[in-house]
């Protein structure tokens, strides 16, 4: 199936240009933010914020806890930009427009993508508030068929055929566990594998069971596309999941799932997340071009 929305280089090239006549920051670093956890971009410097309906091409964001911004800035000198807010594949875009902005990011010259997510637990040892660091992916929608990547391919982005072996970033996934110890916040860190599926609803107990069985530690409806295109486009990812529930695995007296849930425990551990995400960027190597 192509995607329904065929987006040229030319409306990419265009948004992107639109950006950078706005702004003087060239960020080499993009970040994008979980449900919840957009207070992220708050802790940026010298910020150029342009609200996504004044973007030109920008889908739109339509879930609560996903404020809708990109947000330009420094980090202690590094430049970043920041989406305050995803678009989903559930919110009924198609998977061109969850991805557009990760484009028009390569475009701006950004070299690095920090992908974020509020998440279901479904490994036994998780607990909420623990931080996943994502070391590899199933995209459930992408192995039935839905992925961005379907139609003609755009070779000046990236290949045909893209491995999505070793796409998580060694690197930085070190770098991430050495902040977390100096941190002194170990005992919250995991590491293991994100699963998207499709959504909006949460799983059922059966598919829940399904998902362990197939070794997913942490579920979520997002993520999987963004990465597998920062990558196709030769971006280093680095993506952390935020346990903000535990899935329920069992018929037996479990509360169900909720948004409202998932928004709480975000907010509660967000500064933990805004200052492991900056460490990692003040410690990343980065060379800044000023506009
Ligand atoms: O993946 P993010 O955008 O963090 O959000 C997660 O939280 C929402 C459900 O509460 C879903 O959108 C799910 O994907
Ligand atoms: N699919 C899914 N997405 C989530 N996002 C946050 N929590 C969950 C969850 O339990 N399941």
């Amino acid at each position: 199936m192509h995607c329904k929305d065929q987006i040229s280089h030319k409306d990419y090239q265009r948004t992107a240009d639109w950006l950078l006549s706005q702004t003087q920051h060239r960020p080499k670093v993009a970040i994008i933010c979980g449900s919840g956890l957009g207070m992220l971009a708050d802790t940026l410097q010298c910020q150029d914020s342009f609200k996504y309906s004044d973007i030109p091409g920008f889908p739109q964001s339509t879930v609560q806890g996903h404020a809708g911004k990109l947000v330009f800035g420094e980090l202690e000198g590094k430049i970043c930009v920041c989406m305050q807010g995803r678009f989903h594949m559930y919110e009924g875009h198609s998977l061109c427009k969850v991805t557009f902005p990760v484009r028009v990011f390569k475009l701006l010259g950004v070299e690095t993508l920090i992908v974020t997510n509020a998440a279901g637990a479904i490994a036994e040892s998780y607990h909420c508030g623990d931080v996943m660091i994502i070391r590899d992916h199933i995209n459930f929608p992408g192995l039935a068929g839905l992925n961005p990547l379907i139609g003609p391919n755009d070779d000046k982005f990236g290949p045909r055929f893209p491995p999505m072996s070793g796409v998580y970033d060694k690197d930085l996934q070190k770098l991430a566990f050495d902040i977390c110890k100096s941190m002194g916040v170990s005992q919250f860190v995991q590491e293991g594998v994100y699963c998207m599926v499709g959504g909006p609803n949460f799983e059922s107990v059966a598919e829940a069971k399904l998902l362990y069985k197939l070794g997913v530690d942490a579920v979520g409806m997002s993520t999987a596309p963004e990465v597998l295109v920062a990558s196709h486009c030769g971006m280093r990812v680095f993506g952390l999941s935020l346990i903000t529930n535990k899935v329920v695995k069992s018929y037996e007296g479990s509360e169900p799932t909720n948004h409202e849930d998932v928004l709480a425990v975000s907010k509660m551990r967000s500064e933990m997340l805004q200052k492991l995400i900056s460490g990692i960027i003040i410690r990343m190597d980065i060379n800044n071009n000023k506009a």
